[in-house]
């Protein structure tokens, strides 16, 4: 009974709330009957459009600011780099590649075609992936390939036409449009670097003289390899840090110091007059040999030394300042920058390394000596010697401990002669062995160049001397230099100072040429006929070739904000065979720029330079820029777009001098 009140109660209450809900919906009803009440619903949905309206609004306004982001940015990216046409036809070879064979994994092999009727690129993969699908039981001629390749290609601005060749060889012919493009973002933005993957911080480790000693025709080499490398690096974006390893410590030091003293106890006061450090080290020598009670002051010098005592420390810094000053006149003269970080700035360094190396039990004693024993290398590291010195090795593994931990190198370059390949080899697997260094994240490289020769195919020295004073060297080139310009009247045409300057430009330039143009591994004839002779591959050819196009434009008169007007416009256009080959040889800077960054063998910069200074003759030759009467000699008509190609050309060729170390000049 209880219970079924109970029930009846929440009945009644349920049916007071519908009830109530009702009369609810029915108020509601009677107002929409309302004309009144029908304007705000129509209202209501135009605010509602209205807000939408306004979202839409806001989300347009904010794609367009995004679309303008993007196209500042492929401006900035344009501003900033130059694209390697080639990786950019490989990566859409790539592509197709996949698309057309997704179960073989093989990349694009593309490469600039070597004839013009072969096209602008040829992509060669045809012949290799018909191997392999056959390998995998699948035959298909090369020729089905490149078809299937050239149908599985995707939409680009770049490729203008692709033809099958022989037994599969694909000739890629590229846009029009996009090589003018090109062209005047070069003049619009200037010659900029390849891209960049990722900044690196890279030590470069050059020139790397020895104090007391003379710095000879192989620390030249490594100046000048070293120096270009770094202005690569520097140009593309990387941090670079240009050291040179001095040989500034060791046992040697102690003969040095306990010579200086007996013969110039006034070192302390006054610099001593040491014009000849050479011979300041040979009578030391001497001295050390013959004279015992010499030879015992000179090892006490040593332990006073290391041990920092001051008279003895000023001693070795007044010997060390002589040769630096040596060495700094050279690297004025050839406009090198670089710091010097010799030996003795890791002697701390080499005490913790000692210390760490033996604590973990990595070091034999043999004969006295403390060696490091490397995997798969027959020869040991020398570490500690028996007379308890550092040597060598100590300090090139305390510098790559150093290089890697304090100054984070992600990249390091070391430059010297060929004959210190094994020595590198054992420090670099040494390195890694104890764990100074991890080459999965660190690019260590030896970059080995070979020996410079005498015309006699011998050693290479001067008539008067043993070795070759590198003041002497250069001195000699610039007077070699002036006579040669004055022999082809050049005098005549410059002023003195101008004649100065050019005979120091076309020295200095054709010294580094000469080294740079050739196979840094093989060895190298030192020849100053050679290097200054005006015809073939050398600096002073390729100078004058500059200085040649860049008068066409003075001739002309045309300024190069005209020439960015003209590019702006977009209105470039070519007709000639000529014009289109210098268009496309210019545009492969960053490709050849990007292949030195690789394997950091520099000649094929200058066989481009070479290359494209006769592709210009052959472009001028037959290609007027200006029109001239020939009666007159006035300027009846000028060719822009020809002049655009004259200037890009000039634009590239003084970069490359500039990466190469060498100066341009204005007249010669
Ligand atoms: N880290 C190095 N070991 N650099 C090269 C040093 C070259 C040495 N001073 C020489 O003249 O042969």
């Amino acid at each position: 009974m209880r219970k079924r009140m109970e029930d009846l109660l929440k009945r009644t209450s349920n049916t007071e709330a519908e009830i109530e809900e009702l009369k609810k919906l029915i108020q509601q009803l009677e107002k929409d009957a309302d004309p009144s009440s029908q304007g705000k619903a129509t209202d209501m949905i135009v605010n509602d459009l209205k807000s939408q309206n306004d979202r839409l609004r806001y989300r347009i306004y904010h794609l367009n600011l995004s679309i303008k982001k993007e196209e500042e940015a492929l401006q900035a990216s344009k501003r900033k780099a130059m694209p390697n046409i080639q990786k950019v036809v490989q990566g859409i070879f790539e592509q197709a590649i996949v698309k057309a064979f997704p179960d073989v994994s093989i990349s694009a092999i593309v490469h600039s075609s070597t004839q013009e009727r072969f096209g602008d690129y040829q992509c060669n993969n045809a012949m290799i992936l018909s191997k392999v699908l056959k390998e995998n039981g699948k035959s298909l001629s090369p020729r089905s390939v490149a078809e299937q390749i050239i149908q599985h290609l995707p939409a680009n601005d770049v490729l203008e036409k692709t033809e099958i060749a022989g037994p599969g060889f694909i000739n890629i012919t590229i846009k029009k449009h996009f090589i003018l493009s090109l062209l005047s973002d070069i003049i619009m933005y200037g010659v900029r670097p390849p891209v960049m993957n990722r900044k690196m911080r890279v030590l470069v480790d050059f020139s790397s003289p020895n104090v007391a000693k003379e710095m000879h025709v192989g620390h030249l080499r490594s100046t000048i390899i070293g120096d270009s490398i770094s202005r690569l690096l520097e140009f593309v974006g990387h941090d670079v840090v240009r050291i040179s390893h001095l040989g500034d410590w060791g046992t040697q030091f102690g003969m040095l110091i306990a010579h200086l003293r007996d013969t110039f106890p006034k070192y302390l006061n006054q610099s001593p007059p040491i014009a000849d450090l050479q011979a300041f080290y040979k009578a030391a020598k001497v001295r050390f040999d013959e004279d015992a009670v010499f030879k015992k002051r000179a090892y006490e010098a040593v332990v006073k030394l290391q041990a920092r005592e001051s008279d003895y420390f000023k001693a070795w810094e007044m010997i060390c300042d002589v040769s630096k000053n040596e060495f700094e006149k050279i690297y004025q003269r050839l406009g090198v920058k670089v710091v010097n970080r010799g030996e003795s700035f890791y002697q701390d360094m080499m005490i913790d390394v000692v210390k760490d190396l033996d604590t973990r039990g990595l070091l034999e004693l043999d004969e006295g000596r403390k060696i490091l024993k490397v995997p798969n290398i027959k020869v040991p590291l020398t570490i500690v010697k028996s007379d308890g010195g550092f040597t060598y090795d100590t300090s090139d593994m305390a510098a790559m401990r150093q290089r890697v931990m304090d100054e984070k190198a992600d990249w390091l370059i070391y430059i010297t002669d060929g004959g210190q390949g094994l020595h590198f080899e054992i420090i670099f697997s040494a390195s890694e062995a104890v764990g100074y260094v991890n080459r999965k994240h660190v690019r260590v490289v030896h970059v080995p160049f070979g020996v410079v020769l005498g015309e006699d195919k011998k050693k290479f020295k001067t008539r008067s001397t043993d070795t070759v004073r590198l003041v002497d060297l250069l001195d000699e080139g610039i007077r070699r230099a002036k006579a040669k310009l004055i022999d082809k009247g050049r005098d005549k045409v410059l002023s003195k100072e101008e004649l100065e300057v050019a005979a120091k430009a076309v020295a200095y330039g054709c010294i580094k040429y000469a080294d740079l143009s050739r196979n840094r591994t093989g060895d190298y004839i030192f020849s100053f006929d050679k290097m200054l002779d005006d015809k073939g591959n050398t600096a002073v050819y390729l100078l004058y070739a500059l200085t040649r196009i860049r008068s066409i434009a003075r001739l002309a008169n045309v300024s190069s904000s005209e020439l960015t007007k003209v590019a702006e416009s977009a209105s470039i256009e070519f007709d000639h065979p000529k014009e289109w080959k210098l268009a496309k040889l210019i545009l492969r800077f960053p490709e050849i720029l990007e292949k030195i960054l690789d394997d950091l063998l520099l000649h094929p910069l200058c066989d481009f330079m070479y290359e494209l200074s006769c592709t210009f003759t052959e472009f001028y030759d037959t290609c007027y820029c200006i029109e001239k009467d020939r009666k007159t000699g006035e300027i009846l008509k000028i060719n822009m777009n020809r002049l655009i190609l004259c200037e890009a050309t000039a634009m590239i060729m003084e970069k490359s001098f500039h990466l190469l170390g060498i100066d341009g000049v204005d007249k010669m």
